[in-house]
């Protein structure tokens, strides 16, 4: 079973982050800094952090994550997600430290109709995936010891993300339209969480690689969005919680088409674990099992601060 001593987390105020913070603990020292403390976006003052550290562990979740306005902001985004992680990797390498990356389904294309695996070809469709891509190359030149973890539509009960948005929305609106054609895997910030603490345990020095890290199953937004209303509502039932304005009959399933956006998405980016699994000998939950204690969190929270 590895040991750390040091453990650098970037992002401390992400979903990703915030979830990983409290279980790391368990492994050492855990040294969390958000944007003012480290900015991915100058290699400078990275390099001056990691080297005042001096971690042997390094875990990532910082990124630049607002797909659309990617679009606009190339010059960002690529210094975030894909120049930062490889200046990252050349520090972990002069530590003889380990980097845990996460990266995106977003890496993909989309037309395959079997789930992707880790030796499928990528061929990103927005700037953000091509970001993110750009992030996993720099970091596998570079050779230090690394973990990729490739997730996907992360949420969880802190942080901006699609689960909370339809709550949001359920709320204040009679109905929603919500794309229909784009399938995935919903995974949890605590998922993914306890599965990187779960790989770092095993970590003995041969499982470097890109990993598909996502809660099993698939559904499409709208199927997502169905599932996060009807959850929420039988909790909310059984609680005496306010009712949502939009119910499950009136979340209407349209196209891609129809939601016209900056930044084209893939329509499929169903990712097979079956490596992370088998290497890490343990299982991901079902993506359903995994939002009702999600919602059933975020539903006893509300009641505990209202
Ligand atoms: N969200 C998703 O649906 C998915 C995410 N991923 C990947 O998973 C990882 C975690 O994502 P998630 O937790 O959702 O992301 P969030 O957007 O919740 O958090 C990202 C964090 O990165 C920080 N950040 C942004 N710019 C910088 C910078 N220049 N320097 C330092 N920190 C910065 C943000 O800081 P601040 O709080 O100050 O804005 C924020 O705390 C990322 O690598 C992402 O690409 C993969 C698939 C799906
Ligand atoms: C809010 C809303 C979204 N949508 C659609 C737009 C989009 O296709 C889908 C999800 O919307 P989002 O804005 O959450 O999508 P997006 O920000 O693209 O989510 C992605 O984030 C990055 C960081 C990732 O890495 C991906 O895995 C994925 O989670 O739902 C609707 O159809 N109706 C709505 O009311
Ligand atoms: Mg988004």
């Amino acid at each position: 079973m590895a040991t750390f001593n040091k453990i650098l987390l970037t992002g401390i105020n992400g979903q990703v982050g915030h979830a990983l913070y409290p279980k790391l603990q368990s492994l050492g020292e855990v040294v969390a800094l958000d944007r003012s403390q480290l900015d991915l976006s100058k290699p400078d003052h990275i390099r001056d952090v990691v080297r005042q550290t001096k971690p042997d562990l390094i875990i990532n979740p910082a990124a630049y994550t607002a797909v659309d306005k990617a679009e606009s902001e190339p010059e960002l985004a690529y210094a975030i997600n894909g120049t930062a992680p490889g200046i990252l990797a050349e520090e972990a390498a002069k530590l003889n430290a380990l980097l845990v990356h996460y990266s995106t389904d977003y890496v993909f294309d989309g037309t395959k109709t079997t789930p992707y695996t880790e030796l499928d070809e990528t061929n990103p469709l927005s700037v953000y995936g091509a970001s993110k891509l750009a992030g996993e190359k720099a970091i596998q030149e570079v050779g230090a010891n690394h973990l990729i973890f490739r997730t996907s539509w992360v949420y969880g009960a802190y942080g901006k993300n699609f689960m909370r948005t339809i709550l949001r929305l359920a709320a204040e609106r009679d109905s929603l339209n919500i794309v229909a054609d784009q399938f995935g895997a919903p995974t949890s910030t605590e998922s993914i969480a306890d599965a990187t603490i779960t790989a770092l345990h095993a970590w003995d020095g041969t499982q470097r690689g890109v990993y598909h890290l996502v809660n099993t199953g698939e559904t499409s937004w709208h199927g997502f969005a169905l599932e996060i209303i009807r959850q929420y509502g039988e909790i909310a039932q059984k609680k005496n919680l306010a009712k949502l304005k939009s119910t499950v009959e009136n979340v209407v399933g349209i196209t891609t088409a129809e939601y016209p956006t900056p930044a084209h998405r893939p329509a499929n980016s169903k990712m097979s674990t079956e490596k992370f699994m088998s290497t890490f000998k343990t299982e991901l939950a079902p993506w359903e099992l995994a939002l009702r204690s999600t919602v059933t969190h975020l539903a006893t929270f509300s009641v505990e601060n209202h």
